[in-house]
C-alpha cells in the first residue's frame, strides 16, 4: 500500500495537498485540469520535489526521507529518460546500473527485457535511430528490468497516435500484471483510464483525492472531472 499521509507539496505559489491511500496492485489513473498538480504529485512520489509537510509511506516504511534512486518505485516521463549519446542496450541497462559494469547475468537480463518489449535486434542504435514506438517500448523495457514495486507513468505516451497508444498501454499492463506492480499513470484521456485503470484519483483544487473505481467514476464525475471532461 501506498500511503500520502497529511502531505504537502509546495512550488512557487501552488500547493497540493494529499491524504490518500492506493492498494498493492491496483492501477490508478491521475486525471485532473491542466496545471492541477499531477505531475507535482508524482514528483514528490519519486522524490524529486520535498514534502513541506506529512509523510509517504509504501508497506508500512517511509520513503520520503529516501533519495529518488532509493525510492521502491520507476518514473517514465515523455522523453523516456534516454540519453541521446548511448546504445538502445545501455539506455535500458541504465535500469539496473547506473555505472553500465553489468555482470553477464545481467546484460542476459537487459537483452530479456528488450525481447520481452519487442526490440531484440535494436540494441546497437541510438534513440535518434528509433521510432517513438520503440522509444516507448525502451521506456517500459527499462522499467521491466528495475522490477520496483511501484511504476509511476507521467504521460510517456501522450505524443504516440492512438493505435500506439493502446499498444504501449497493453504493455504497460502486461507489465504490472506479470510483476504485480502498482502503478499511478498521469493521463487526459478517459479512453486510457478505461483501458488500463480499475481506479481514478482526480487532483483538482489544490487538492489529490482518494482514488474512486474508474467505471463509476467517470459515469459519475464529481464537479472538477466533470468541468475538465467536457461532461
Ligand atoms: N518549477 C516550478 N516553480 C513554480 N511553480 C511551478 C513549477 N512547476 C510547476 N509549477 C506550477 O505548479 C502547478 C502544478 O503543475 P503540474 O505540472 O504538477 O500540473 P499538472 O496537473 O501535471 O499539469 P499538466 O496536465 O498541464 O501537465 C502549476 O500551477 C504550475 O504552474
Amino acid at each position: 500500500m501506498l500511503t500520502l499521509e497529511g502531505a504537502e507539496i509546495a512550488q512557487g505559489g501552488f500547493r497540493l495537498t494529499a491524504e490518500l491511500s492506493v492498494p498493492e496492485g491496483a492501477r490508478v489513473a491521475v486525471m485532473g485540469p491542466s496545471g492541477a498538480g499531477k505531475s507535482t504529485l508524482l514528483g514528490a512520489i519519486a522524490g524529486f520535489l520535498p514534502l513541506t509537510r506529512g509523510r509517504i509511506l509504501w508497506q508500512g516504511q517511509r520513503i520520503d526521507t529516501l533519495a529518488p534512486a532509493a525510492r521502491p518505485l520507476s518514473i517514465l516521463f515523455q522523453d523516456h529518460n534516454l540519453f541521446p549519446h548511448l546504445s538502445l542496450f545501455d539506455n535500458v541497462a541504465l535500469g539496473l546500473d547506473p555505472s553500465l559494469r553489468l555482470d553477464p547475468a545481467q546484460r542476459q537480463a537487459v537483452l530479456t527485457a528488450l525481447d520481452e518489449t519487442g526490440l531484440s535486434g535494436l540494441e546497437d542504435r541510438k534513440p535518434a535511430q528509433l521510432s517513438g514506438g520503440q522509444i516507448g517500448r525502451a521506456g517500459l523495457a527499462r522499467v521491466l528490468l528495475r522490477a520496483r514495486p511501484l511504476i509511476l507513468l507521467d504521460e510517456p505516451f501522450a505524443a504516440l497516435g492512438p493505435a500506439l497508444k493502446r499498444q504501449m498501454l497493453a504493455l504497460v499492463g502486461r507489465i504490472a500484471g506479470e510483476t504485480g506492480a502498482t502503478l499511478l499513470m498521469i493521463t487526459h484521456d478517459p479512453e486510457d483510464a478505461r483501458l488500463l485503470s480499475d481506479q481514478i484519483l482526480v487532483v483538482a483544487e489544490g487538492q489529490a483525492s482518494p482514488p474512486a473505481p474508474t467505471g463509476a467514476l467517470l459515469e459519475d464525475p464529481p464537479p472538477a472531472l466533470a468541468a475538465y471532461l467536457g461532461t
